[in-house]
């Protein structure tokens, strides 16, 4: 197992790689994922400090096109552009005075671990000849990551959307290394209708992959909405260049998303959630949730049309435990927006003591 940083890291010739990481947190690990066929290197930002009973740390999970830069640093003169900054930071829910935070980019994903954008033997990126991954796999990715860091058990593991499967799983596949767990926005397995909704996505980006990416995030962005807040937001208002503004919305999403993502990433992300399934090969998703041993709060968002409240009341069902609902007019992305209501969770979450940590290390294990 290697320790790296990003001195001496060469950015991956496309796609979104953050280049010149504002905190000079972003850090990686390298080792083997059996099966994977390909050497694993993860990418990972963290904030605070490892105590020395190793018990402080927290795993956040990120969503589909999300990234290790959960959270700029809150203080003069720095940055606050990651995607859950209002949860990490100064006298936040996740204080790096107290908890010692990381959060890794996803196997598969294109900002830094090992993805479609990583160079193959003869020097171009995987690209669409990356291996199909899973939901499993990007969780053993991330066992390779705690493991190096000599974390042994996760005081949290938190996550929403495709970070709340990875966080379930990382539940039912190491029980005993996450000693609580939140789950928000995110189904137990992917229904019919989560896999219909990527089918013509996925056709969009293998059709023609930049343009496709675009036609893709235009669908899914979608999903993450709500029917109310568009015609609230846009009706049927027309621009000076004759889109409807709620076209020149999602034209603006899908241009972004262009600008920052790569579509071969994007295509095997969303087969990894497409496989994903908690239950599978565990004898059914009820009997899978009764491996669990963390202590859970289970969340979903009101007016989520993506992953309706009902299946993260079935894990909160199968875990024992009161669905918590967030109130949200903006649909999925609530898990993003709501940043209070979330917040609130996660201090729920971690009110109890941190128990002590074996402090059983990767040197051991
Ligand atoms: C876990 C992760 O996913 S991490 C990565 C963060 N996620 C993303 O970036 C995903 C893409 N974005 C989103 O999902 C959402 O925008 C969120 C959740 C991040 C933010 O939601 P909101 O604050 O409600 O932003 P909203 O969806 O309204 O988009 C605002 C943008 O649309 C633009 N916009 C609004 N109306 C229009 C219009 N009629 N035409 C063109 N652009 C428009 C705004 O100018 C703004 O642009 P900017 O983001 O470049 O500044
Ligand atoms: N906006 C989120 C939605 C998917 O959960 C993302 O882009 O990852």
């Amino acid at each position: 197992m290697t320790f790296g940083s990003t001195v001496g890291v060469t950015p991956p010739a496309a796609g979104g790689w953050r280049e010149g990481d504002p905190n000079g947190h972003r850090r990686w690990v390298t080792g083997e994922l059996p099966g994977l066929g390909l050497p694993l290197r993860v990418a990972y930002e963290t904030w605070g400090t490892l105590d020395a009973s190793r018990s402080n740390a927290v795993l956040v999970l990120h969503a589909l096109t999300g990234d290790s830069h959960a959270a700029g640093v809150a203080e003069p003169g720095h940055p606050t552009d990651g995607w859950w900054d209002g949860l990490i930071g100064p006298g936040r829910a996740l204080d790096p005075a107290r908890w010692f935070v990381v959060a890794p980019n996803v196997l598969g994903g294109c900002q830094g671990t090992t993805g479609p954008l990583t160079p193959a033997a003869d020097g171009v990126p995987w690209g669409a000849r990356f291996p199909r991954i899973s939901v499993r796999d990007q969780v053993a990715a991330e066992v390779v990551l705690a493991d190096a860091l000599g974390v042994s058990s996760w005081a949290a593991v938190v996550g929403g959307s495709m970070g709340g499967m990875r966080a379930l799983e990382w539940a039912v596949s190491e029980p005993a290394r996450v000693r609580s767990l939140l789950v928000l926005a995110a189904p137990a397995a992917s229904t019919a209708e989560h896999i219909a909704l990527a089918a013509p996505q996925l056709h969009a980006i293998r059709a023609d992959p930049v343009p496709g990416m675009g036609i893709a995030r235009r669908i899914a962005h979608l999903s993450y909405r709500t029917a109310v807040e568009l015609e609230d937001r846009f009706g049927r208002d027309v621009q000076e260049d004759g889109r409807y503004a709620v076209e020149s919305y999602l034209d603006h999403h899908a241009e972004k998303l262009i600008r920052r993502f790569d579509p071969w990433s994007y295509v095997r992300l969303t087969e990894a959630m497409n496989g994903h399934d908690v239950g599978a090969g565990r004898g059914g998703v009820r009997a899978a949730l009764g491996r669990v041993t963390a202590r859970a709060v289970v969340a979903g968002i009101d007016s989520d049309r993506l992953y309706p409240l009902a299946q993260q009341a079935e894990i909160a069902d199968g875990l024992g435990v009161p669905l918590r609902v967030v109130r949200s007019a903006a649909g999925h992305d609530g898990f993003l927006l709501e940043v209070p209501q979330v917040a609130e969770l996660v201090g729920e979450l971690l009110e109890v003591p941190a128990a002590v940590d074996s402090g059983v290390g990767a040197a051991e294990r």
